[in-house]
């Protein structure tokens, strides 16, 4: 079931297929392979890709080909009309570089030049970047290692890989332009990545600002603005599918079981009145409230609760780890990017992992490196596997997806998967695997925190966007492995932490040089108490994307060839690429900026 109720219409791909101008012979022996190679694209990304809300991903193809400023035009018009939010030129041949390149600024932009003989379609691909990076308007450029014939116009294999990268990218970045972030509440105790920087949302990611005080919660609690009917479905469900699990509270902090079966009221209407918030609910207006049927059109949101609110009412894990999560009541349905404690930076970084991965985040705080010699202190026990040499524990109250259990399998091994491929069996898989424990003290309010211990095996990737005064924004990402420990060990590590919180171990992959040569060394170079977990190596994707917004890459550990940033970015310094990624982000400033 999809469900994305934000306003507007998905972006498409814009194919341009340009050509040699020259009538009497030139442009018509190129017209059907030219066109032919535009359509061969097309169908190449509406087959291969889809948005994570599970639409199809449709490609807009120019009326004509493209063989000077004319059809440029026409095309760009076109394109307009069709909410094209980023663009492939694609040829075999020689055309005219000024006259044919997309020159809108805001719009994502690649080239696929073919790789072959007959035609120069790699001298129109190298001449056009160079107008490109002249003009600063920074293009991707395709072009395949192997030479193919005039007349194949088959996508060789690195040719597919980088379309596809450029693509979900560029798609990414069209998808959240226009877009919301709301914040529920507003700084959570203290912790900076709440503040909202208007200039990084607006100018980097194209998105607006918006905000509710955390009373509009308790005003939509008690005036009842919410779905009457779909609360009680909500708490039916939940009555069936979360176990409660251990109250550890000492005796005189424990909630009597009248109180938590209030609480549990209270964090399901929580639950739906932020999702309206977010996304708007057309229920709201049958019911008589029209302004609040339409919600903030907030593609993200964060709840600050900590501490105004959780100090007197239960806190948001509940209504956290629900919108994080592919399903809920209602059913199998994308993931709400949420992040606790408002934590707006953090809300960024899931945002994108879940444009580029079509799957729910892990939202966590980055608590304890564990040492090898720390484990055998206290456990007696080794660290053995890939865990050797120490783990990371990723944690915090309960706000992870459920889908973070690890419970969902791709090929037979632990994932989170797209929500289309989730299977009713999956979703009950990970609602068995999660305890709803009463919160402890911290909250003073009550509420109940997940507690499950995610499933070794999955290749994930861990990253943040940080903000640096001089610098602006900065992505950090880390690509490793879930891994569980044994019980035994596992249980001490979590006793002494808390037991009634979700855990995740992480072991980064590491290459021996920055901040991978160890474990502590990426936990100690981590910029922020948070970080966003996507399933999958995709920091590739993460990087295609930040160069896309202009946003440098502090530390990565992704290998060199899956790398792909505008042809512009070797200008920068072909040698030593962290600093020209800098310098290059620093030179075209931020997309919309
Ligand atoms: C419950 C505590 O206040 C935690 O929520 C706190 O340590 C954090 O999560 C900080 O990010
Ligand atoms: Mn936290």
């Amino acid at each position: 079931m999809t469900r994305n109720r934000l306003i507007g219409s998905m972006p498409a791909i814009g194919i341009r297929p340009t050509i040699d101008g020259r009538r009497g012979g030139i442009r018509e022996s190129l017209e059907d392979v030219t066109m032919e190679m535009a359509r061969k694209v097309a169908a190449f990304l509406e087959q291969n890709l889809r948005h994570a809300n599970g639409e199809p991903v449709r490609c807009v193809v120019a009326d004509s080909c493209i063989g000077g400023v004319a059809e440029a035009a026409q095309a760009a018009e076109k394109f307009a009309r069709a909410g094209v939010g980023l663009s492939i030129t694609v040829t075999p041949s020689w055309c005219y570089p000024l006259e044919t390149i997309d020159t809108d600024p805001c719009i994502p932009k690649a080239i696929l030049g073919f790789n072959g003989t007959e035609r120069p379609g790699a001298v129109y691909l190298a001449a056009a970047l160079s107008a490109h990076n002249q003009k600063g308007l920074p293009a991707f450029s395709i072009y395949g290692k192997d030479v193919q014939d005039i007349g194949d116009t088959s996508l060789a294999p690195d040719v597919q890989a980088k379309l596809l990268q450029f693509a979900k990218a560029g798609l990414a970045v069209a998808t959240m332009k226009g877009k919301s972030y709301l914040s529920i509440g507003s700084v959570s105790m203290g912790i900076a990545g709440c503040i909202a920087d208007e200039g990084f949302f607006q100018k980097y990611l194209g998105m607006r600002n918006e905000y509710v005080d955390m009373t509009e919660i308790v005003r939509r609690m008690d005036r009842g603005i919410y779905d009457q009917e779909e609360f009680e479905k909500a708490l039916k469900w939940v009555k069936e599918n979360c176990k409660e699990g251990a109250d550890v509270n000492p005796p005189q902090l424990k909630r009597t079981r009248e109180q938590k079966d209030r609480d549990w009221e209270t964090v399901v209407k929580m639950t739906l009145i932020a999702r309206d918030l977010m996304a708007g609910n057309p229920k709201l207006a049958e019911l008589g409230f029209g302004e609040e049927s339409l919600g903030h059109n907030a593609i993200a949101a964060g709840f600050q609760g900590q501490r105004m609110w959780t100090d007197h009412y239960p806190n948001g894990d509940f209504m956290e780890a629900i919108l994080t999560s592919s399903f809920d009541w209602n059913g199998i349905r994308e993931a709400y990017m949420m992040s606790t404690e408002n934590d707006t930076l953090n809300a960024a970084t899931m945002l994108i992992g879940h444009l580029l991965t079509d799957r729910a985040q892990i939202f966590a705080d980055v608590r304890t490196y564990w040492s090898p010699d720390a484990v055998k202190r206290v456990t007696g026990k080794e660290l053995t596997g890939i865990a050797a040499g120490g783990v990371i524990h990723l944690t915090n109250s309960g706000p992870a997806s459920l889908d973070a259990t690890g419970q969902q399998t791709e090929n037979g091994q632990p994932a989170m998967k797209p929500f289309w491929d989730i299977t009713e069996e999956e979703v009950k898989r990970c609602l068995e695997a999660t305890q709803w424990c009463p919160a402890v003290d911290f909250f003073r309010g009550g509420g109940f925190s997940t507690d499950f211990t995610t499933r070794a095996g999955m290749p994930v990737t861990m990253a943040r966007i940080n903000l640096i005064d001089g610098v602006g924004p900065v992505l950090q990402l880390a690509e490793g492995y879930t891994v569980e420990l044994p019980e035994d060990v596992h249980d001490i590590l979590d006793q002494r932490t808390n037991p009634t919180w979700p855990t995740t171990w992480f072991v980064p992959n590491l290459t021996g040089t920055g901040a991978f040569r160890s474990v502590y060394s990426v936990m100690n170079n981590w910029g922020s108490n948070h970080c966003a977990v996507s399933y999958g190596h995709v920091g590739h994707l993460l990087i295609t994307l930040a160069s896309m917004l202009r946003i440098p890459v502090s530390m990565h550990n992704v290998a060199e060839e899956r790398i792909f940033r505008p042809s512009a970015w070797s200008g920068f310094g072909e040698m030593e690429h962290v600093g020209a990624d800098y310098r290059a982000c620093s030179s075209f400033g931020p997309l919309y900026g």
